[in-house]
């Protein structure tokens, strides 16, 4: 099973990169994780957010390999506890299925990533950088693998 985070932003500060790898090197093959990088739609002076959305989705849509579960990433979405994040990723790698995690932009997730995915997992109610969402989402990978493999890195409460 292979975890693909399809995210819009390219060329992000270094240390943003260095923090996904972290993590993201530390998963074996088993429950891989892969960075699939979108450019942003170009923010011109006439154009508007829904557009600059639209495009980014299609393009983050084009990314999404055959027969992938999508999750999408939105504040608005279910709040998981490690401990759920870690039964689904059970479930994921027992069905053997590849999933994506989909990170929109600046201006967020057009409706259609909303609809195309089968769940909407929110990190916390604030507002995150989309930078800053991917590590979060390595980190949390990581953990929920740890959980599972009673890996000292997790340490329940
Ligand atoms: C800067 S945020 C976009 C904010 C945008 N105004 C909105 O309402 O969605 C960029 C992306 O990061 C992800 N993101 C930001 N905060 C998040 C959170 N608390 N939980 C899950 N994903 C989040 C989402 O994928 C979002 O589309």
């Amino acid at each position: 099973m292979n975890i693909y985070v399809i995210a819009v932003g390219q060329r992000l500060p270094r240390w943003i990169g260095e923090g996904y790898q972290e993590y993201a090197q530390r998963l074996p093959r088993q429950c891989s994780l892969s960075l699939v990088e979108i450019a942003p739609a170009r923010r011109g002076k006439s154009g508007h957010p829904t557009q600059w959305r639209q495009d980014e989705c299609r393009r983050l849509l084009a990314a999404v390999p055959p027969n992938s579960k999508v999750i999408a990433c939105d504040e608005r979405g279910q709040s998981w506890s490690t401990e759920e994040v870690a039964r689904r990723l059970q479930i994921w790698m027992n069905e053997g299925q590849d999933v994506v995690l989909l990170i929109g932009g600046p201006d967020g997730l057009a409706p259609l990533c909303l609809e195309q995915a089968t769940g909407l997992w929110s990190l916390s109610s604030l507002t995150l950088p989309h930078g800053l969402v991917r590590v979060i989402l390595a980190e949390q990978i990581y953990r929920a693998f740890s959980l599972l493999n009673r890996h000292p890195y997790h340490r329940a409460s």
